[in-house]
């Protein structure tokens, strides 16, 4: 990919930034910056070569419309505190109030352009609709560099299209992303251990497809366990499942045992009367979670199993919690799978935490970032990458 370098003298330049700037927010609070501080490398090098930089970046999924609760502001803050100077928000995403703050930029100065799914083009299907608005940002700039990892698996304006205009770069995060991610893929150490979780369930099952032929372990947790459970004939109460997904885990599970791949899943689940805080909860076996119950989290017997088969795994992966980690009761499974990964690491394995609540998960119950080899600030961006599909946002950097 082409990197910054190639960009060639920068003092005086518009250089347009497309960031992850897709944090957690408790209203108008983030509630982890990791995706902020990631940044930081990219944005400093071009402060620091006198580029006037314009960074762009979008916050959860507005509708293509401008709406406050997803305004960048809080970013804007943020980032202005950890960069030591004032970060200028336009009001828009490339109309008058971005023009002006682009205009008003002095040399090593940064202004962040409003949430660019504010504009419905950005996330359009159509490429003459998408390609209008990557001109439009193409017009602020005279260079482009790509940092934010975690949307460079979609197709979208400023992701994609602009980078077809301008000349463009891979920036320093989504250079040392796939760097790290691309050791997983590339003949890694064995045995190869991967942790899958979370609650985006039917994103996720495909994965499994993949790994069968690439991990020798895969350990089930957090909303994935249930469509298991369900595929091996056990009753999962009110759990989250995916029914019509149940034939294809059967499926999974056929080949797994035909391919000598090991399916780890919990043997215990923590059991809740509803999905809160304060649910009265019991452990239960995992083959028999009463009626009426949901599954928040894996019970300590699994978690101390889980922890036992990444005990001598060299290369591992975990993308998404073992539970509702947002909830006291229900964060222990992902605090001893974290415990476990930090201890292979210490004893030589190599390991990515990847995906917005796992990276954040981490940080939340306390573990020394230092813990772990990569924790990758890419949920989608980086399993499609361990996967092995090309992902148009890097495609389009190659040299
Ligand atoms: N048993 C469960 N039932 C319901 N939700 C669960 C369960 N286990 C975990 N979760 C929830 O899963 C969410 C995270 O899932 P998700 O798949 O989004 O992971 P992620 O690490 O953020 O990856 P990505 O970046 O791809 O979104 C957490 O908010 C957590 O509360
Ligand atoms: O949080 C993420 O995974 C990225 O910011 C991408 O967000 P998206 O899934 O809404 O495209």
């Amino acid at each position: 990919m082409k990197t910054i370098d190639s960009l060639g003298e920068l003092r005086g330049k518009r250089v347009l930034v497309r960031s992850d700037f897709n944090v957690p927010l408790d209203g108008t609070t983030i509630t982890d910056d990791g995706r902020i501080q990631a940044a930081l490398p990219t944005l400093r090098r071009l402060v620091d070569a006198g580029a006037r930089v314009v960074v762009t970046a979008h916050l959860g999924r507005p509708k293509g419309e401008p709406n406050p609760d997803f305004s960048l502001a809080p970013v804007a803050a943020r980032l202005g505190e950890l960069l030591g100077q004032d970060v200028a928000l336009a009001a828009d995403v490339t109309g008058p109030s971005a023009q002006e703050k682009v205009a008003a930029l002095a040399d090593g100065q940064v202004a962040l352009l409003e949430n660019v799914r504010f504009d419905a083009r950005e996330t359009s299907k159509v490429d003459a609709e998408r390609e209008e608005l990557a001109g439009e940002l193409a017009a602020l700039a005279d260079a482009f560099v790509s940092d934010g990892f975690g949307v460079v698996h979609r197709k979208q304006a400023s992701v994609y299209d602009v980078a077809k205009v301008l000349p463009a770069a891979a920036g320093d995060l989504v250079l040392k992303e796939v760097e790290s991610l691309s050791r997983a893929t590339t003949d890694p150490q064995r045995p190869y251990a991967v942790v899958l979780g979370g609650s985006k369930v039917s994103d996720k099952l495909g994965v499994i497809e993949n790994l069968l032929t690439k991990a020798d372990r895969l350990l089930i947790g957090g909303g994935m366990v249930f469509t298991f459970l369900a595929a091996q004939g056990h009753p999962v109460g009110t759990s989250l499942l995916e029914a019509d997904q149940v034939d294809t885990v059967k499926g999974y599970l056929a080949r797994a045992a035909e391919s000598g791949v090991e399916i780890v899943l919990p043997t215990d689940i923590v059991a809740a009367d509803s999905f809160a805080a304060d649910a009265p909860h019991r452990t239960v076996p995992a083959d028999q979670i009463p009626d009426g119950t949901m599954g928040l989290d894996i019970g300590p017997a699994s978690g101390a199993l889980f922890a036992a088969r990444l005990a001598d795994a060299k290369t591992i992966v975990w993308n998404g919690p073992m539970g509702v980690f947002e909830f006291d009761a229900f964060a222990a499974g992902t605090r001893a799978v974290a415990q476990g990964i930090v201890d292979a690491t210490a004893a030589g394995a190599f390991s990515i935490v990847g995906g917005g609540d796992s990276a954040a998960a981490v940080r939340v119950l306390g573990f020394d970032e230092a813990g772990f080899s990569h924790i990758s600030t890419g949920g989608g961006a980086s399993l499609e990458l361990l996967e092995g599909k090309e992902l148009p946002g890097l495609a389009v950097l190659a040299d």
